[in-house]
């Protein structure tokens, strides 16, 4: 599941660890670490130990699927409704280590399932997310027709999803501080291109297809997006197993079997008969879930803060400054493909010990404002001199005048209070706007979003400014 992007990165790329069983990862285009209550819906509801889980015609598509594979899915799993849409629950109890499903690689949909004669026309550049969108278009089409169609009916309507890419301007001004403003819109123009590239191919089908929007087109990416895990079988649908919803605290993944040409789940703690079953998506922050996903958790444990640290203009030794850090700071691979600056971007996570233990702001952000701090030829010079004798990386050590290790890190908080202010300042707008009434159920959802990214990168900037304090405080 997966689209990404800092103030820039697109993530359709995929999350594949490399050994025989593998991770899936949902191609990344929430949870709290306390366990969030789920509330259900009120059709046909059963009450089982103290919850209520709704049985409806659902329970014909393990059957359908069943028959489909040839093969057992799951005899411990039914569908039903939560607070998060479709969701598996336990229908016996589970223990701890049980493989509660497995879908053989048959019936999972991947790009290879398009039509040879549609497929040969996509060009290679085409992102796999898009040519199964292409494929999920289609079969939508194809309606009753389509030998996927009780899969293609239970997905969810566009109406239902809210991933940041159908947030109007409005609502994108919720979070315009945070990166994932900027990674929406980059995510829109990635896709855009992409609409670009298969129009033609939709056009010379649009007897057989009708017409295909874009917005069509980018509520079949958003879908792919938000439930296709990529493994040693390609970006792959996997029908059922996408129907279990996301605990950031779980430690059940989705997995691969290359032998037994499958995927599993096995469970990582016991449920009683009607618990939801949740597993864990990825290792993602609350700004990859509300992009890739459409959803926050209230407290996540993987939410980070991008900042972007700039040369001043007006710095007598921009020029050399900049030949330094395009120099020594090298991005990452990851931040390479989308960001045309990101050597002066940096991810910092929670500090969590602010007083001093463990890891504290990144090295590679420190080592940036040490070099910023710098204010005569000389002294790049000597960190140019201490890099080539100690491993190469520039300003990673402390400075050795201490008023300028104090100052380079008085940069760094004077920027991060800023942040805070920011921040904190949006937060208190979300708040008071949460008074207001609204008709629409869709904004509320969407502010409450806002307020738990925002509220995130706070909490993260707040340890951040704190142990800069620390730092300055324990060094003079
Ligand atoms: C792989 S699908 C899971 C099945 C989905 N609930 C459905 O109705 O088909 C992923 C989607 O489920 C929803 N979801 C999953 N975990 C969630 C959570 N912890 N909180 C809110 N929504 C969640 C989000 O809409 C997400 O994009």
């Amino acid at each position: 599941m997966p689209f990404r992007a800092r103030t820039a990165i697109f993530r359709w790329s995929l999350h594949t660890v490399p050994y025989r069983i593998h991770h899936h990862q949902p191609h990344s285009l929430h949870s709290s670490s306390s366990f969030i209550p789920h509330k259900f819906t009120s059709l046909a509801q059963t009450q089982v130990y103290g919850e209520s889980v709704e049985t409806s015609d659902d329970d014909g598509f393990l059957s359908w699927l069943e028959r489909k594979a040839g093969c057992r899915i799951s005899s411990s799993l039914s569908i039903g409704k939560s607070s998060y849409g479709r969701s598996l629950f336990a229908s016996k109890a589970i223990k701890t280590g049980d493989c509660i499903l497995k879908v053989p690689y048959r019936v999972q949909i991947t790009a290879d399932n398009l039509p040879a004669k549609i497929k040969s026309l996509i060009s290679e550049e085409v992102a796999n997310v898009a040519k199964l969108a292409v494929l999920l278009l289609i079969e939508r089409k194809l309606g009753q027709g389509s030998q996927w169609n009780p899969y293609i009916c239970r997905l969810p309507w566009q109406e239902e999803l809210h991933n940041t890419i159908f947030w109007n301007e409005s609502e994108l001004e919720m979070i315009h501080r945070s990166s994932v403003y900027w990674e929406t819109i980059n995510q829109k123009s990635q896709m855009e291109r992409d609409f670009l590239a298969i129009r033609p191919i939709f056009e010379c089908f649009s007897q057989s297809f009708g017409d295909i929007t874009y917005k069509d087109f980018m509520y079949a990416c958003t879908l792919v997006g938000s439930r296709a895990w990529g493994s040693t079988n390609g970006l792959s649908l996997i029908p059922f197993a996408d129907f279990v919803n996301h605990d950031g605290n779980s430690e059940a993944i989705v997995m691969s079997d290359d032998d037994k040409q499958l995927s599993e789940v096995i469970s990582d703690r016991a449920y009683a008969p009607g618990e939801q079953v949740l597993i864990r998506y990825g290792k993602f922050s609350n700004a990859t879930l509300m992009l890739d996903f459409g959803f926050t958790v209230p407290y996540n444990i993987y939410d980070q803060v991008q900042i972007q640290l700039d040369i001043p203009k007006h710095d007598p030794l921009h020029k050399m400054k900049l030949e330094l850090m395009q120099q020594y700071f090298v991005p990452s691979r990851k931040n390479a493909e989308n960001l045309e600056h990101s050597w002066n971007i940096f991810t910092i996570k929670e500090v969590k010990w602010p007083k001093g233990k463990g890891k504290g702001l990144p090295q590679s952000l420190r080592a940036f404002a040490r070099v910023l701090s710098c204010t005569n030829r000389q002294e790049l010079d000597d960190l140019v001199v201490e890099a080539a004798q100690t491993d190469g990386r520039l300003g990673r050590r402390p400075l050795p005048d201490v008023n300028k290790e104090i100052q380079a890190h008085l940069m760094l908080s004077s920027l991060i209070g800023q942040l805070i202010e920011e921040r904190s300042a949006a937060i208190m707008s979300l708040e008071e706007s949460s008074n207001s009434s609204s008709f629409c159920v869709r904004v509320p959802v969407r502010r409450f979003m806002a307020q738990d990214l925002l509220r995130g990168e706070l909490r993260i900037l707040n340890s951040a400014f704190t142990w800069l304090e620390n730092y300055c405080l324990s060094s003079t």
